[in-house]
């Protein structure tokens, strides 16, 4: 950088810090240092770094922040890389977490975690954002060493948007530049009236929730899993590794209902029976009964049967955690905080990512949530990048799930699929377990819109994301008509 370009930084950069300090808009100060570009940015940094030099003084004390990520979850890590990636984290950025541990990688909680102890259960720090998707392990030691702040056990408390300012747990006041809110999704949950909180009762959110199960799964003879979704299927599973008597109730007639066709379903069932899971359909949940210890002892029905348990797993569903950023804009159809295809709410200068994000799924012209690591990985990461380097790029996101169950050495059939796309439209099935399944989802005008394969080779995994993408014209007759999983896949690929 020149020196008359260095003398310009200083003056926009004083002169922001004298509007922040008189108008509490932090946000011109990053605003005026990142238009010098990466000189700028360099610049900015040395500033927050050196706490005595006079910018710094003005605009970096102990209340204010330039960039704040509220929740320190899977968002967060990847968003928390994305800053690093850029120069822009060191002495600027501050993550503020209601765990006591840096992010890491949710879906170990249902997986990995809950192998018994045998079976090498995955344990932190071996889980640290960003693993899943192949980057580095970044510990607490990572986050230092990149100078990034991290509070935790300090969850966010209040918030005033006109200010930008929060107040944590502990009674922080924080002045935020930019707000990043990636608080995820909490848990829904049984009401306490009907013995929801008793003890033996488990909700599965964080690790602190997962040791909590683990540690009851060590003494449990009879389980009762209630709710036949992701968490339903993924924990009934991993019971089975614990040789533990397991019954799985819930409302609908089929599990996995928000995405698995019947049929699909009755597969997975039968699967789950030759394991000896016990289904319990269509019932909903009248109360959960204490024994004389205080610990639940059994689940009882609205008609009246009773399921005995001694460890109640609870996979209602979750809720995002909007508050309190109710103020910034809550979308009544979703839920979420509401954005725009950049991550920006309709306040200047605050973002929202992963799970608690309604944002524009661009593909199906439709605001949207989605509850799923992937997106959590990719908002992340395109918010932070079009934030540093003020490109206009629009999210494009094509939704992605997975599971993975029986995973643990020694189980009969170790089970792995992915979805990509919308399971919109009329269906065709092909395959069994023996060796593999596909659906396909396909709507009136015969374009493909969705795709799910069970125990599929990376090759053909990776064929999901073209045909989900392009959705193209299949032909209804010849895919029905094919022999196996290997000819359906083809009869699609040579459809692009
Ligand atoms: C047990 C489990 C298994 C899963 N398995 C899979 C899977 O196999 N595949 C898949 O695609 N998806 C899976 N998911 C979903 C995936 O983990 C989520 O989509 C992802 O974690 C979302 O990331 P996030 O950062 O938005 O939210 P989270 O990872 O939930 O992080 C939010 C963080 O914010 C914190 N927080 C909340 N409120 C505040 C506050 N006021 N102040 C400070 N901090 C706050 C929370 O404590 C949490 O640490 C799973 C989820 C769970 C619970
Ligand atoms: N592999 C994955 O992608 C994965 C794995 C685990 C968790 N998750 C995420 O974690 C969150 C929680 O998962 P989940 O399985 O709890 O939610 P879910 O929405 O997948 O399933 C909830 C299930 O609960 C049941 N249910 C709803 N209300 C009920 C009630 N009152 N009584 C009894 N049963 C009831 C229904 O069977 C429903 O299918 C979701 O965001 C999910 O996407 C994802
Ligand atoms: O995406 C994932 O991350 C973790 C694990 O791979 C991290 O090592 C896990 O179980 C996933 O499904």
């Amino acid at each position: 950088m020149t020196s008359a370009l260095r003398q310009k930084a200083a003056q926009m950069a004083s002169a922001a810090a004298a509007a922040a300090a008189g108008t509490g808009c932090y946000s011109q100060t990053s605003w005026a240092l990142r238009r010098l570009g990466a000189g700028g940015g360099a610049l900015a940094s040395a500033a927050t770094r050196r706490r005595n030099c006079s910018v710094a003084a003005a605009v970096f004390d102990n209340q204010n922040r330039e960039y704040v990520i509220v929740g320190g979850g899977n968002a967060a890590g990847y968003a928390a890389r994305t800053f690093v990636e850029h120069g822009m984290a060191d002495g600027r950025l501050c993550i503020v977490s209601k765990e006591a541990v840096p992010p890491y990688e949710r879906p170990a909680l249902t997986k990995g975690y809950l192998f018994p102890p045998e079976k090498k259960p995955a344990r932190l720090p071996g889980f640290h954002t960003c693993v899943g998707s192949g980057g580095q392990r970044q510990t607490a030691e990572w986050y230092k060493e990149n100078g990034i702040e991290v509070l935790y056990e300090d969850p966010v408390e209040a918030f005033d948007g006109k200010t930008q300012t929060l107040k944590t747990s502990s009674g922080k006041i924080l002045k935020c530049g930019s707000l990043i809110i990636s608080t995820g999704c909490a848990a829904a949950r049984l009401p306490e009236k009907i013995g929801g909180d008793l003890p033996g009762v488990h909700y599965i959110r964080d690790v602190a929730d997962a040791d909590s199960l683990v540690s009851s799964l060590g003494k449990a003879k009879k389980i009762v899993v209630i709710g036949g979704g992701y968490i339903g299927m993924e924990v009934a599973a991993a019971a089975c590794g614990w040789n533990l008597d397991t019954t799985i109730i819930f409302p609908e007639d089929h599990i996995m209902p928000r995405l698995f066709t019947p049929s699909l379903a009755k597969k997975y069932e039968e699967l789950y029976e030759q394991n000896g899971v016990k289904f319990v359909k269509g019932a909903l949940i009248d109360k959960l009964d204490a024994g004389s210890d205080g610990r639940v002892s059994s689940a009882i029905l609205k008609d009246g049967s009773v399921v005995e348990a001694d460890t109640v797993i609870v996979g209602i569903g979750a809720k995002p955690s909007v508050s309190p950023f109710e103020a910034v804009g809550v979308n009544i159809e979703v839920g979420g905080i509401e954005v725009d295809s950049m991550f920006r709410t309709s306040i200047p200068s605050i973002f929202a990512i992963g799970d608690v994000a309604a944002f524009p799924l661009k593909m199906y012209d439709r605001i949207a949530r989605v509850e799923h690591v992937d997106h959590a990985r990719k908002s992340a990461q395109h918010c932070i990048e079009t934030l540093l380097t003020s490109q206009a790029k629009a999210y494009d996101y094509l939704p992605y799930f997975y599971s993975r169950v029986f995973e643990y050495e020694g189980s009969s059939r170790k089970i792995w699929w992915q979805f990509y796309g919308d399971n919109v439209g009329e269906t065709i099935e092909v395959g069994n377990f023996d060796p593999k399944i596909a659906t396909f989802w396909i709507d009136s005008d015969s374009r493909l819109k969705g795709v799910f394969l069970e125990s599929g080779t990376s090759e053909e995994f990776s064929l999901l994301p073209k045909l989900a993408r392009s959705q193209p014209i299949v032909d209804k007759a010849k895919l029905k008509s094919a022999t196996s999983v290997e000819d359906a896949l083809e009869i699609a690929r040579s459809s692009l």
